[in-house]
């Protein structure tokens, strides 16, 4: 009798898991209809909070348009995440060959990963949260203060589920203890936040598309590409698309289209449907809808420059300790340990200087190259660990929070399927190297408190040819700026080139709307009028939810 009870009960676990896992959401169509109140582009950080909001109005009808499918379980384990980037789930995008930094990379380019699929970058990223700091709202423009969005803040962090790393970390301790030591001004030094739950990534794809995607009044088409927005006089008009199978389509729209498809892909998808800089357009014999110069303009990113801490003691990640059974055990059976974490255990701030504590100690190779684009010579310079899986370390991400250096996205042609070309003019402003000298610096002071010294922790100091005629260390300014132009990486946070102002110069006014057209918003990563001093995913889904009750007329809630 027991047999059957255990059997009966195994099979209703597993068709559970089945139907929470494969069943095709209902939201999910092959076919569109012909027409929509709202078409939502881009399923990612920021297209997830609007469909999901906007189709709560149950008298209103959303279409959501993903390029991508779904992501894959390797997505869910949060210390893996790197291992998705060049995969189809990416759009592997890289920049241009820099002219002021990436020296020690193939080409000079960075790799700019970019989610494809349900959950966009935030089904990608790291899952780091911040919410930036007070004064950087300051330079935002009407209705986007810090307390216009502090409620907005508020209702994120419980719906995304941020969470501290594991109390009793050795180093986030060595970390948080050595702020008290440190005299230095407006300094903080936290332990890191992120997203997830029970072990598992939580982006808007699980806080807010899957709660909506039953809805009657939500249609999501995957697998879709937006190759061109269509007007009518000035008014939208609908969407030009191209299925999976090549075929092309037109899905007409009745109120507005809301952009979400990210700082690279919105102005390319506006320059294509004839809005942005007239020059642009005409070198492309793009017919002009609008004529607005700043489209693509006012990229920035934060550079990072990986700072490798040697440790006597054995108080980090490696290798070793991750591939254990209670490890692995842990993980799958409740949730917990190093796999379930992102392995960033310390946020810190002093002024414009950023760090993060990245707590694992091995730098696994093949993989590591492959994601950064760094030659050899420059990787094995780095890391002391690049051979040594049992190796004690930690890398420092150090960062100038403020940069100055504003790049751009042009087009490569008016093919939507092209990759437009990238220029995040790293370093470009020489007060971004000293900014970043003072961030090489606040992450040394830190390692010079009781703590870390017990720990015996060490900087590593790089040997690169290139920097060999100066003096071998990180406090002389010239090796410091040395080694960030060869060894200085995307931190993946590009923004702000379809920026919202009041200004004449703007892409979008204060409520997102495209300035000179109608029926036409945007909200994603590229409306970031400046850059946030922390991580911009949570900062997004609050913009998002603020996004939705203006073009739903609703009020904080
Ligand atoms: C590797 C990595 C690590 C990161 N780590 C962190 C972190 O730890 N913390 C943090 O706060 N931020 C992090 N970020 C940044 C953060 O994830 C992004 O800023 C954020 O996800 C951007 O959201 P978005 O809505 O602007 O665009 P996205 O989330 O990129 O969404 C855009 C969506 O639009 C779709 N799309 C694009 N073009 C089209 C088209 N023509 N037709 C149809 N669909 C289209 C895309 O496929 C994608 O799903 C990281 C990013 C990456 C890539």
């Amino acid at each position: 009798m027991w047999g059957h009870v255990s059997i009966s009960i195994a099979i209703l676990l597993a068709s559970l898991l089945y139907h929470y896992y494969f069943r095709e959401p209902a939201s999910v169509v092959v076919y569109p209809e012909t027409h929509y109140d709202y078409i939502v582009v881009g399923a990612g950080t920021s297209g997830c909070v609007i469909a999901s909001r906007l189709s709560e109005m149950s008298n209103v009808t959303v279409l959501l348009v993903e390029a991508g499918g779904y992501f894959g379980w390797l997505s869910t384990m949060p210390l893996l995440a790197p291992m998705m980037q060049g995969t189809e789930v990416d759009w592997a995008y890289q920049t241009e060959p820099q002219v002021f930094s990436s020296r020690g990379l193939h080409g000079y380019r960075q790799n700019w990963p970019r989610g494809k699929g349900l959950g966009g970058s935030g089904q990608l990223n790291y899952l780091v949260h911040s919410f930036g700091r007070p004064e950087d709202y300051k330079r935002w423009p009407k209705g986007w203060s810090h307390a216009d969005l502090l409620p907005y803040f508020q209702k994120v962090s419980n719906i995304m589920n941020v969470i501290p790393m594991p109390e009793e970390e050795y180093l986030t301790k060595a970390f948080v203890l050595a702020e008290e030591s440190l005299k230095l001004d407006n300094v903080s030094l936290r332990k890191a936040m992120y997203t997830a739950k029970n072990g598992a990534r939580w982006s808007t794809h699980h806080a807010y598309l899957r709660k909506a995607w039953n809805r009657k009044n939500l249609h999501i088409l995957m697998n879709t590409l937006v190759a061109k927005i269509l007007f009518k006089n000035s008014k939208t008009d609908g969407i030009k698309v191209i299925y999976k199978n090549g075929s092309v389509g037109k899905i007409g729209v009745r109120k507005e289209i809301i952009l979400c498809a990210g700082t690279i892909n919105t102005p390319q998808l506006l320059l294509i449907s004839g809005i942005g800089p007239i020059g642009e357009l005409k070198k492309h014999k793009i017919p002009v809808v609008r004529d607005l110069p700043e489209v693509g303009r006012n990229l920035f990113d934060h550079l990072n420059v990986p700072v490798y801490v040697n440790l006597r003691e054995r108080v980090s990640i490696t290798l070793v300790k991750l591939q254990t059974v209670p490890e692995v055990f842990n993980y799958f059976a409740f949730g917990t340990g190093w796999l379930a974490t992102n392995g960033v255990m310390g946020f810190g701030r002093a002024n414009n200087s950023g760090l993060l504590l990245f707590g694992v100690a091995s730098t696994e190779e093949k993989l590591l190259k492959a994601i950064s684009n760094f030659e050899t010579e420059t990787f094995r310079s780095l890391f002391p660990s690049y051979n040594d899986s049992m190796h004690e370390g930690f890398i420092y991400l150090v960062t100038c929070l403020q940069p100055k250096s504003r790049g751009s996205i042009t087009l490569r042609s008016s093919d939507i399927r092209d990759p437009p070309k990238i220029n995040p003019a790293y370093l470009q402003d020489p007060d971004d190297v000293m900014c970043t000298y003072r961030a090489i610096n606040f992450a040394l002071e830190t390692l010079d408190t009781r703590l870390f010294r017990e720990y015996g922790a060490k900087v590593h100091v790089p040997d690169f040819e290139e920097c060999r005629h100066l003096r071998q260390d990180y406090r002389d300014v010239d090796y410091s700026e040395c080694v960030m132009r060869i060894a200085g990486l995307t931190s993946y946070h590009p923004c702000g080139t379809c920026k919202i102002s009041a200004d004449d110069d703007a892409v979008v006014d204060e409520e997102l709307r495209v300035k000179g057209v109608s029926g036409l918003r945007i909200m994603d990563a590229s409306v970031v009028p400046s850059p946030i001093s922390g991580t911009p995913n949570s900062v997004l889904v609050a913009m998002a939810e603020r996004a939705s009750d203006i073009i739903l007329n609703r009020s904080s809630n």
